[in-house]
């Protein structure tokens, strides 16, 4: 009773003209009530955006993976020696996102280095490599050692496993696992820190640890495990129907932008 009373004055207030200052403590509130969800959750979202809302995966993937681009810009921008970017891609559409992001970031001046060992002969992957390869980003199969990412990278993106992910990591991926759980290079994690389960979070004490999470849609449960992490909210393109029958209580994207920073 008293948290619905408490959502509907954080509702009010979100629909009220306000301050800058209470603007900033009313998306505090709205990130505070925002929904996280579990496994099934996430499957059941995506499914109804694909099936009653008719957006083809491609859309999804570009808004998702370039708002990834414009959250690892917001986070490691300023700093140059960042801008050496390693992206692990998997084989479904998390690795998908990571394709998208790492054509996003060679346009802000980035350089992104793929690394995308299990390809599929689905036209919109293939599609994905072929513009990343065309403007001059590699996409590598073999896996990189551990000192050449420290030595060569400023930064790694994590786009192996989303939230279909089913631990534990199976063999083929066993090696790039064990270069993210070692590296000293800062990790920016899409959807979920891969290897993490969805729900529980990390499976014990060698799993990854983001500096960075880009959840998108909603956040799914494992976030809450996050430590010492930035959080962003990517995925500007859930309809409002689609975000209530959730009760996802997204909080609000400020004017163009296509991530809401969380933490
Ligand atoms: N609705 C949205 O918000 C959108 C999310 N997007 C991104 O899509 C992923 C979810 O994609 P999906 O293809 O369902 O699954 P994954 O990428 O998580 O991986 C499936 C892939 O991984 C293999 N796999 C599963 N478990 C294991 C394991 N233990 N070891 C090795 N391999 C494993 C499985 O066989 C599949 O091949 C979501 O997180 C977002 O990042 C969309 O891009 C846009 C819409
Ligand atoms: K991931």
């Amino acid at each position: 009773m008293l948290f619905q009373i408490f959502r509907q004055f954080c509702t009010v207030l979100n629909t009220i003209s306000v301050t800058p200052t209470v603007a900033v403590q009313v998306r505090s509130l709205s990130i505070i009530r925002m929904k996280y969800l579990n496994q099934q959750e996430a499957i059941n979202v995506d499914e109804e955006l694909f099936n009653e809302y008719k957006f083809s995966v491609d859309q999804l993937m570009e808004l998702a993976g370039l708002s990834c681009a414009h959250a690892i810009n917001d986070c490691y921008g300023a700093t140059a020696e960042k801008r050496k970017v390693l992206v692990c891609c998997g084989p479904g559409n998390n690795g998908g996102d990571g394709l998208v992001a790492a054509r996003h970031l060679i346009l802000m001046n980035y350089e992104p280095h793929v690394y995308y060992p299990k390809r599929t002969e689905k036209v919109l992957f293939v599609n994905l490599q072929h513009q990343c390869e065309s403007m001059g980003i590699a996409v590598r199969q073999e896996c990189p050692t551990l000192e050449a990412v420290n030595r060569e990278f400023g930064l790694v993106v994590d786009a192996l496993f989303g939230f279909s992910f089913k631990p534990p990591v199976r063999e083929a991926f066993a090696p790039i696992m064990d270069v993210l759980e070692k590296t000293t290079v800062p990790i920016v994690s899409i959807d979920i820190p891969s290897g993490w389960h969805v729900e529980e979070g990390p499976q014990n004490e060698t799993s990854i640890k983001p500096s960075c999470l880009i959840s998108l849609t909603a956040p799914k449960m494992c976030a809450k495990h996050l430590t010492n992490a930035k959080h962003y909210l990517g995925g500007r393109f859930v309809p409002p129907k689609l975000q209530e029958k959730y009760a996802m209580d997204l909080p609000t994207y400020s004017g163009n932008d296509l991530f809401v920073k969380l933490n």
